[in-house]
């Protein structure tokens, strides 16, 4: 089933073209991260899938329905996690819980189950009766989508869960995530870290700009960074003309020497490691090690973004090539 379609999706601030022409579609039990720097768009997608702002063109089906339709009928079956927590800090853990049960129509047995459930999920259990103000950045985080799971959803959008956390409470997220993955929820998780979406998500667009740069399974743009090794070479000294009878080598794509390593960019297709250290024995260079690289979701940000990310989601080196 497709849990989400959106189809040439644009939205304006004024003058700023906040998503420009999106298209995407996310299939059940997918946890599809939507990865991009702070400005991207990714609030402003997740608002527009929840109806919170208009639209100025395109179509958002959800459930394979209608946005407005969708959001009518099956508001039940889609948890959220907004990026600003929203919880009341004078009320216990309990207490807000029941509250946001009480938006579902959950009360009784079932709401006291909901709630043991949820904080169970986000190993919270013990906190129960402490009021929110005394709680930290990362636990007021984990309730919140203790919150977002009362009405046992469906689809849960979150959006950029773990900024500003603690390192545990950001391990007990993405473990959560993946838990709730495997229990057959479909994620939607905005983050502008990396690694989180090389680790828990199953499909990944990159947008910057309002612009999908890339978009597709893991798998898929693992594949098309692994037709190309990557293979580091310790060396004591190299000559130019050594680099460049290198680069002239067939089926080497880039080579570049920095301090003592030689890295060079070779198709896979072609096994060169054994020409290139003859290359580099027979004019006398000094091999001191040698390994390659495995393909990651961050090289291959970084080559089709030109550019990585931050902790704070600030874009901090432009790609020279
Ligand atoms: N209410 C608004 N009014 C005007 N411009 C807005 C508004 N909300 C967002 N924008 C602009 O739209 C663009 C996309 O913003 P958005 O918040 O969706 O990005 P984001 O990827 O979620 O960023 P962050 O990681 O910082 O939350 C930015 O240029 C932002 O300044």
């Amino acid at each position: 089933m497709t849990v989400l379609e959106i189809k040439n999706l644009v939205k304006r601030y004024g003058n700023v073209l906040a998503l420009d022409n999106l298209s995407l579609t996310i299939k059940e039990g997918e946890v599809f991260g939507l990865l991009g720097p702070n400005g991207a768009g990714k609030t402003t997608f997740i608002n527009c899938i929840l109806g919170l702002t208009n639209i100025d063109r395109g179509e958002i089906y959800i459930f394979e329905k209608p946005l407005n339709k969708a959001l009518k009928e099956l508001k039940s079956q889609i948890g959220i996690v907004p990026q600003e927590i929203s919880l009341y800090s004078n009320l216990t853990v309990y207490e807000n819980l029941s509250f946001f049960g009480s938006l579902y129509n959950l009360s009784g047995k079932l709401l006291k189950e909901r709630i043991e459930f949820a904080l169970e999920f986000v190993q919270m259990q013990d906190s129960i009766k402490k009021q929110v103000k005394n709680l930290s950045g990362g636990m007021k985080r984990r309730i919140n989508i203790a919150a977002a799971l009362l009405n046992s959803p469906k689809l849960l959008i979150m959006d950029e869960p773990t900024v500003g956390i603690d390192i545990y409470s950001r391990k007990l997220i993405l473990e959560s995530v993946q838990k709730l993955a495997q229990s057959g929820i479909t994620i939607i998780y905005t983050t502008h870290y990396i690694e989180e979406v090389d680790r828990i998500c199953t499909s990944v667009a990159f947008i910057n700009k309002g612009t999908i740069i890339e978009y597709g399974s893991k798998e898929f743009l693992l594949k098309k960074l692994s037709d190309t090794n990557i293979i580091r070479i310790k060396l004591s000294k190299i000559l130019d003309e050594v680099l460049t009878k290198i680069k002239n080598l067939d089926g080497v794509e880039s080579v570049a020497f920095t301090g003592d390593e030689l890295t060079v960019s070779v198709e896979k297709s072609k096994n060169l490691i054994k020409e290139i250290v003859e290359t580099l024995s027979q004019d006398g260079c000094e091999i001191l090690s040698i390994s390659y690289e495995k393909p990651t979701m961050e090289k291959l940000y970084f080559a089709v973004m030109g550019y990585t990310i931050d902790e704070k989601g600030e874009i901090v080196h432009e790609s020279s090539s």
